[in-house]
């Protein structure tokens, strides 16, 4: 196909993604997102910022597949999502996609420890939580997240900004075609707030994975490659 070269070097490609919401027939239809188009590389950290109700977390969410457009494409890596049972969606969040959400309270699982917690996502994928390299994996990440050590112990056991750096240390594990964090830094101080947005920086710049954060602080949106403004629906 003559797109193929695009595919190949595309993250993550929305083609005219609307998604409305309201009941059919009621004449009443909120358009949260208004046909967006976008192409984001491999390797690249964009921020998506806007005013509330522009539809940054409307982008989001059809962008990693959690919500389902009314219309248009998205792709993450070449596979058009529209074409999946949500079986197959689910594995593609799970194996492809890494999270950081807003709460770092929501983040984590308390009942694990801080290392169980970084694997999860290789045991949900059916790996042995005890096997030799799925530790290493474990203790690697959270040396990058400078929380060597630490592992053994329960998120309890950590502040907010650094159960935040666990997140990110999590969201890396399955080595995702995206990453995608909503507002991963609202909930902490500005100090802490740079060690995280660091750790994704780092995870773009020495791993070449692709970040992509949805933000309201144009600080946070400062670390970023690229920024992209959402305005009713709409990229600017
Ligand atoms: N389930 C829904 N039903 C009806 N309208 C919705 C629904 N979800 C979102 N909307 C509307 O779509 C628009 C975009 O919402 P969205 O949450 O994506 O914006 P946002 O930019 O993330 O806002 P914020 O920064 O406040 O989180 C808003 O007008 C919102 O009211």
């Amino acid at each position: 196909m003559g797109t193929s070269t695009a595919v190949r070097t595309a993250a993550l490609e929305l083609e005219s993604v609307s998604r409305r919401h309201g009941r059919r027939g009621s004449g009443r239809e909120a358009v949260a997102l208004d046909a967006v188009s976008c192409v984001i590389p491999v390797g690249s950290f964009t921020a998506v910022v806007g005013p509330s109700g522009s539809g940054k977390s409307t982008f989001l969410q059809c962008a990693a597949g959690l919500d389902r457009p009314s219309s248009g494409t998205v792709r993450i890596a070449g596979t058009d999502l529209g074409t999946l049972s949500e079986a197959a969606l689910t594995r593609l969040r799970r194996d492809r996609i890494g999270f950081v959400f807003q709460s770092h309270a929501l983040n984590l699982v308390a009942s694990l420890s801080i290392e169980e917690n970084v694997v999860l996502p290789l045991v949900l994928a059916g790996a042995d939580p005890g096997a030799a390299d799925v530790l290493d994996r474990g203790r690697l990440l959270l040396e990058r997240v400078g929380l060597s050590g630490r592992g053994g112990g329960g998120p309890a056991t950590l502040s907010g900004g650094e159960q935040q750096r666990v997140a990110v240390a999590r969201a890396l594990v399955t080595e995702p075609d995206v990453l995608f964090a909503d507002e991963p830094t609202a909930s902490l101080d500005p100090e802490s707030a740079a060690l995280v947005l660091g750790l994704l920086r780092e995870a773009v710049r020495l791993d070449g994975r692709t970040v992509v954060m949805v933000t309201h602080d144009p600080v946070a949106a400062s670390w970023a490659d690229t920024v992209m403004t959402m305005d009713g629906g709409r990229l600017r």
